[in-house]
Protein backbone atom coordinates (compact mmCIF):
# COMPACT_ATOMS: atom_id res chain seq x y z
CA UNK A 1 0.00 0.00 0.00
CA UNK A 2 1.34 3.38 -0.81
CA UNK A 3 1.95 5.68 1.65
CA UNK A 4 0.05 9.25 2.13
CA UNK A 5 1.48 10.95 4.90
CA UNK A 6 4.59 13.29 4.05
CA UNK A 7 7.21 13.25 7.04
CA UNK A 8 7.95 15.43 9.66
CA UNK A 9 11.25 17.06 9.94
CA UNK A 10 12.92 15.13 12.65
CA UNK A 11 14.63 18.56 14.28
CA UNK A 12 10.66 19.66 15.19
CA UNK A 13 10.21 15.82 16.92
CA UNK A 14 13.12 15.33 18.59
CA UNK A 15 10.79 14.72 22.57
CA UNK A 16 9.37 11.58 20.91
CA UNK A 17 12.97 9.97 19.71
CA UNK A 18 13.75 10.87 22.88
CA UNK A 19 10.81 9.16 24.95
CA UNK A 20 11.10 6.20 22.82
CA UNK A 21 14.93 5.35 23.30
CA UNK A 22 14.16 5.83 27.03
CA UNK A 23 11.77 3.10 26.89
CA UNK A 24 13.93 1.35 25.60
CA UNK A 25 17.38 -0.82 26.43
CA UNK A 26 18.77 -1.41 22.95
CA UNK A 27 19.46 0.32 19.69
CA UNK A 28 19.30 -1.01 16.03
CA UNK A 29 20.31 1.07 13.80
CA UNK A 30 20.03 -0.14 10.33
CA UNK A 31 21.40 2.64 7.68
CA UNK A 32 20.67 2.60 3.84
CA UNK A 33 24.07 3.68 1.92
CA UNK A 34 23.11 5.84 -1.25
CA UNK A 35 21.94 9.08 -0.67
CA UNK A 36 21.83 8.61 2.92
CA UNK A 37 25.49 8.07 4.33
CA UNK A 38 27.17 8.75 0.72
CA UNK A 39 26.13 11.74 -1.59
CA UNK A 40 24.40 10.62 -4.40
CA UNK A 41 26.98 11.06 -7.39
CA UNK A 42 27.05 10.35 -10.80
CA UNK A 43 29.45 7.98 -10.85
CA UNK A 44 28.23 4.81 -8.65
CA UNK A 45 32.27 3.85 -7.93
CA UNK A 46 32.77 7.04 -6.67
CA UNK A 47 29.97 6.95 -4.24
CA UNK A 48 31.38 7.34 -0.39
CA UNK A 49 30.16 8.40 2.98
CA UNK A 50 30.92 11.42 4.09
CA UNK A 51 33.42 11.86 6.88
CA UNK A 52 30.97 12.51 9.47
CA UNK A 53 28.67 9.82 8.42
CA UNK A 54 32.07 7.46 7.95
CA UNK A 55 33.31 8.64 12.00
CA UNK A 56 29.54 8.57 13.71
CA UNK A 57 29.13 5.25 12.32
CA UNK A 58 32.31 4.23 13.14
CA UNK A 59 31.81 5.26 16.66
CA UNK A 60 28.01 4.46 16.99
CA UNK A 61 29.11 0.28 16.09
CA UNK A 62 31.67 0.50 19.76
CA UNK A 63 28.31 1.23 21.99
CA UNK A 64 28.08 -1.93 23.94
CA UNK A 65 24.10 -1.01 23.60
CA UNK A 66 24.06 -0.27 19.71
CA UNK A 67 23.71 -2.71 17.03
CA UNK A 68 24.92 -1.41 13.71
CA UNK A 69 23.27 -2.65 10.13
CA UNK A 70 24.14 -1.47 6.69
CA UNK A 71 21.12 -2.27 4.28
CA UNK A 72 22.08 -1.52 0.67
CA UNK A 73 20.98 -2.23 -2.88
CA UNK A 74 24.38 -2.51 -3.56
CA UNK A 75 26.23 -6.19 -3.99
CA UNK A 76 27.37 -6.87 -0.49
CA UNK A 77 31.06 -6.78 -1.46
CA UNK A 78 30.43 -3.54 -2.51
CA UNK A 79 28.91 -1.97 -0.15
CA UNK A 80 31.25 -3.84 2.84
CA UNK A 81 34.48 -1.80 1.20
CA UNK A 82 32.62 1.54 1.33
CA UNK A 83 31.75 1.73 4.86
CA UNK A 84 33.63 -0.10 7.81
CA UNK A 85 32.10 -1.06 11.11
CA UNK A 86 28.95 -2.38 11.76
CA UNK A 87 28.87 -6.59 12.57
CA UNK A 88 25.89 -6.41 10.07
CA UNK A 89 25.25 -6.37 6.89
CA UNK A 90 22.66 -6.70 4.17
CA UNK A 91 23.34 -6.30 0.18
CA UNK A 92 21.29 -6.60 -2.72
CA UNK A 93 18.11 -5.09 -1.23
CA UNK A 94 18.51 -8.04 1.71
CA UNK A 95 18.98 -10.60 -0.92
CA UNK A 96 22.70 -11.44 0.45
CA UNK A 97 23.08 -11.05 4.62
CA UNK A 98 26.33 -11.25 6.33
CA UNK A 99 25.99 -11.42 10.21
CA UNK A 100 27.79 -14.13 12.86
CA UNK A 101 30.39 -14.21 10.85
CA UNK A 102 29.22 -16.00 7.78
CA UNK A 103 27.11 -14.58 4.44
CA UNK A 104 23.73 -16.04 3.91
CA UNK A 105 21.75 -15.86 0.10
CA UNK A 106 18.62 -16.22 -0.93
CA UNK A 107 18.09 -19.40 -2.28
CA UNK A 108 15.63 -18.30 -4.96
CA UNK A 109 17.88 -15.49 -6.07
CA UNK A 110 20.91 -17.67 -5.79
CA UNK A 111 18.82 -20.40 -8.52
CA UNK A 112 18.12 -17.60 -10.87
CA UNK A 113 21.60 -15.88 -11.03
CA UNK A 114 22.99 -17.50 -14.20
CA UNK A 115 19.38 -16.23 -15.71
CA UNK A 116 20.48 -12.87 -14.25
CA UNK A 117 24.07 -12.98 -15.99
CA UNK A 118 22.68 -13.58 -19.38
CA UNK A 119 19.87 -10.55 -18.91
CA UNK A 120 22.91 -8.31 -17.73
CA UNK A 121 25.65 -9.40 -20.59
CA UNK A 122 23.00 -8.85 -23.35
CA UNK A 123 21.67 -5.58 -21.85
CA UNK A 124 25.29 -4.97 -22.20
CA UNK A 125 25.26 -5.21 -25.79
CA UNK A 126 21.67 -3.52 -26.38
CA UNK A 127 22.24 -0.54 -24.81
CA UNK A 128 26.24 -0.28 -26.20
CA UNK A 129 25.34 2.91 -28.43
CA UNK A 130 22.79 4.53 -25.42
CA UNK A 131 25.55 7.57 -24.56
CA UNK A 132 26.71 6.69 -21.02
CA UNK A 133 24.27 3.94 -20.05
CA UNK A 134 26.01 1.77 -17.62
CA UNK A 135 24.76 -1.73 -16.19
CA UNK A 136 26.08 -2.70 -12.94
CA UNK A 137 25.75 -6.62 -12.55
CA UNK A 138 25.47 -7.47 -8.71
CA UNK A 139 25.29 -11.43 -9.37
CA UNK A 140 21.58 -10.83 -7.62
CA UNK A 141 20.45 -8.29 -9.03
CA UNK A 142 21.25 -5.78 -11.68
CA UNK A 143 21.59 -1.84 -12.30
CA UNK A 144 20.77 0.17 -15.34
CA UNK A 145 22.17 3.37 -14.67
CA UNK A 146 20.45 5.80 -16.64
CA UNK A 147 21.31 9.39 -14.60
CA UNK A 148 24.39 10.42 -17.27
CA UNK A 149 21.87 9.86 -20.23
CA UNK A 150 20.31 12.14 -21.90
CA UNK A 151 16.75 12.29 -21.42
CA UNK A 152 15.51 12.07 -24.39
CA UNK A 153 16.22 8.15 -24.44
CA UNK A 154 15.91 7.13 -20.87
CA UNK A 155 12.61 6.13 -22.21
CA UNK A 156 14.42 3.92 -25.08
CA UNK A 157 16.62 2.29 -21.83
CA UNK A 158 13.31 1.93 -19.97
CA UNK A 159 11.99 -0.28 -22.77
CA UNK A 160 15.04 -2.07 -23.74
CA UNK A 161 15.43 -3.44 -20.06
CA UNK A 162 12.01 -4.34 -20.10
CA UNK A 163 12.32 -6.28 -23.36
CA UNK A 164 15.16 -8.27 -22.22
CA UNK A 165 13.87 -9.02 -18.73
CA UNK A 166 10.98 -10.25 -20.49
CA UNK A 167 12.54 -12.33 -22.96
CA UNK A 168 14.84 -13.86 -21.03
CA UNK A 169 13.90 -13.73 -17.37
CA UNK A 170 11.03 -16.28 -18.39
CA UNK A 171 9.13 -14.65 -15.13
CA UNK A 172 11.71 -15.44 -12.92
CA UNK A 173 13.25 -11.50 -13.13
CA UNK A 174 11.57 -8.46 -12.66
CA UNK A 175 12.06 -4.60 -13.37
CA UNK A 176 11.99 -1.67 -10.54
CA UNK A 177 12.66 1.44 -10.65
CA UNK A 178 15.17 3.91 -8.20
CA UNK A 179 17.19 6.96 -8.25
CA UNK A 180 17.08 7.20 -12.08
CA UNK A 181 18.22 3.28 -12.42
CA UNK A 182 16.67 0.36 -13.35
CA UNK A 183 16.63 -3.00 -10.77
CA UNK A 184 16.32 -6.08 -12.43
CA UNK A 185 16.15 -8.76 -9.81
CA UNK A 186 14.82 -12.22 -9.32
CA UNK A 187 10.60 -12.15 -8.73
CA UNK A 188 10.75 -13.27 -4.76
CA UNK A 189 9.01 -11.82 -1.68
CA UNK A 190 11.72 -10.73 -0.07
CA UNK A 191 12.78 -6.78 0.48
CA UNK A 192 14.80 -4.49 2.87
CA UNK A 193 12.03 -4.98 5.02
CA UNK A 194 12.51 -8.79 5.08
CA UNK A 195 16.11 -8.26 5.87
CA UNK A 196 15.40 -5.72 8.79
CA UNK A 197 12.86 -7.98 10.40
CA UNK A 198 15.11 -10.80 10.11
CA UNK A 199 18.02 -8.93 11.81
CA UNK A 200 15.58 -7.26 14.64
CA UNK A 201 14.05 -10.66 15.40
CA UNK A 202 17.26 -11.60 17.08
CA UNK A 203 17.41 -9.06 19.31
CA UNK A 204 16.09 -8.18 22.84
CA UNK A 205 12.58 -7.48 23.02
CA UNK A 206 13.28 -3.74 24.39
CA UNK A 207 15.16 -3.24 21.40
CA UNK A 208 14.24 0.08 19.72
CA UNK A 209 14.62 -0.31 15.68
CA UNK A 210 15.72 2.67 13.54
CA UNK A 211 15.75 2.71 10.22
CA UNK A 212 17.60 5.78 7.86
CA UNK A 213 16.67 5.68 3.96
CA UNK A 214 16.14 7.27 1.20
CA UNK A 215 14.68 5.43 -1.63
CA UNK A 216 11.53 3.66 -3.16
CA UNK A 217 13.34 0.45 -1.96
CA UNK A 218 13.83 1.87 1.78
CA UNK A 219 9.86 1.75 1.91
CA UNK A 220 9.47 -1.82 3.18
CA UNK A 221 12.42 -1.27 5.81
CA UNK A 222 9.84 2.05 7.38
CA UNK A 223 7.18 -0.39 7.15
CA UNK A 224 8.84 -2.55 8.79
CA UNK A 225 10.47 -0.56 11.64
CA UNK A 226 7.35 1.75 12.18
CA UNK A 227 5.11 2.49 14.31
CA UNK A 228 7.09 1.33 17.36
CA UNK A 229 10.29 1.94 16.24
CA UNK A 230 11.64 4.59 14.11
CA UNK A 231 11.78 5.47 10.45
CA UNK A 232 14.04 8.23 8.73
CA UNK A 233 13.39 9.18 5.37
CA UNK A 234 16.80 11.69 3.59
CA UNK A 235 14.00 13.57 1.30
CA UNK A 236 11.78 16.43 0.58
CA UNK A 237 8.36 16.05 2.06
CA UNK A 238 7.16 13.36 -0.63
CA UNK A 239 4.52 10.25 1.20
CA UNK A 240 6.47 7.80 2.94
CA UNK A 241 5.82 4.99 5.99
CA UNK A 242 8.78 6.70 7.81
CA UNK A 243 7.55 9.27 10.41
CA UNK A 244 10.79 11.73 10.20
CA UNK A 245 12.47 13.05 7.55
CA UNK A 246 16.06 14.89 7.16
CA UNK A 247 16.92 16.63 3.90
CA UNK A 248 20.60 15.14 2.99
CA UNK A 249 23.31 13.19 4.33
CA UNK A 250 24.85 15.76 6.18
CA UNK A 251 21.84 16.26 8.53
CA UNK A 252 22.38 12.27 8.74
CA UNK A 253 25.55 12.75 10.18
CA UNK A 254 23.66 15.17 13.03
CA UNK A 255 21.19 12.19 13.97
CA UNK A 256 23.78 9.86 14.10
CA UNK A 257 26.16 12.06 15.87
CA UNK A 258 23.42 13.02 18.04
CA UNK A 259 22.31 9.06 18.92
CA UNK A 260 26.12 9.10 19.53
CA UNK A 261 26.12 11.64 21.97
CA UNK A 262 22.54 11.87 23.74
CA UNK A 263 20.70 9.19 22.22
CA UNK A 264 22.31 6.26 23.59
CA UNK A 265 22.68 7.57 27.05
CA UNK A 266 18.83 8.04 27.35
CA UNK A 267 18.46 3.67 26.81
CA UNK A 268 17.67 2.52 29.79
CA UNK A 269 20.36 0.50 31.15
O1 LIG B 1 20.09 0.85 -1.22
P1 LIG B 1 21.20 1.81 -1.55
O2 LIG B 1 22.43 1.59 -0.74
O3 LIG B 1 20.73 3.24 -1.52
O4 LIG B 1 21.57 1.47 -3.07
C1 LIG B 1 20.65 1.81 -4.14
C2 LIG B 1 21.43 1.91 -5.42
O5 LIG B 1 22.49 2.83 -5.16
C3 LIG B 1 23.43 3.07 -6.21
O6 LIG B 1 22.81 3.86 -7.21
C4 LIG B 1 22.45 5.15 -6.72
O7 LIG B 1 23.63 5.84 -6.31
C5 LIG B 1 24.57 6.14 -7.40
C6 LIG B 1 25.78 6.83 -6.79
O8 LIG B 1 25.40 7.97 -6.10
C7 LIG B 1 23.86 7.03 -8.46
O9 LIG B 1 24.74 7.30 -9.53
C8 LIG B 1 22.61 6.30 -8.96
O10 LIG B 1 21.91 7.15 -9.85
C9 LIG B 1 21.71 5.96 -7.77
O11 LIG B 1 20.54 5.25 -8.17
C10 LIG B 1 24.00 1.76 -6.71
O12 LIG B 1 24.82 2.00 -7.82
C11 LIG B 1 22.92 0.72 -7.03
O13 LIG B 1 23.51 -0.53 -7.28
C12 LIG B 1 22.03 0.56 -5.80
O14 LIG B 1 20.99 -0.36 -6.08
Amino acid sequence: MSPTTPPRPIDEHRDRIRSRLASASRLLLCLDFDGTLAPIVDDPDAAAPTPENEAAVASLATEPAVSTAIVSGRALADVRDRIDGPKTYAGNHGLELSRHGSVTVHPVARQRMSRLEAVCETLETVLEPIPNCRIENKRLTGTVHVRSVPASVRSVVRRQTHAVVDRLGDGSLEVSTGKRIFEIGPSVSWDKGDAVALIASEMPSETVPIYIGDDVTDESAFRTVEPDGIGIRVSGDEPSAASYRVDSPTAVATVLNWLDSVGVDLLES
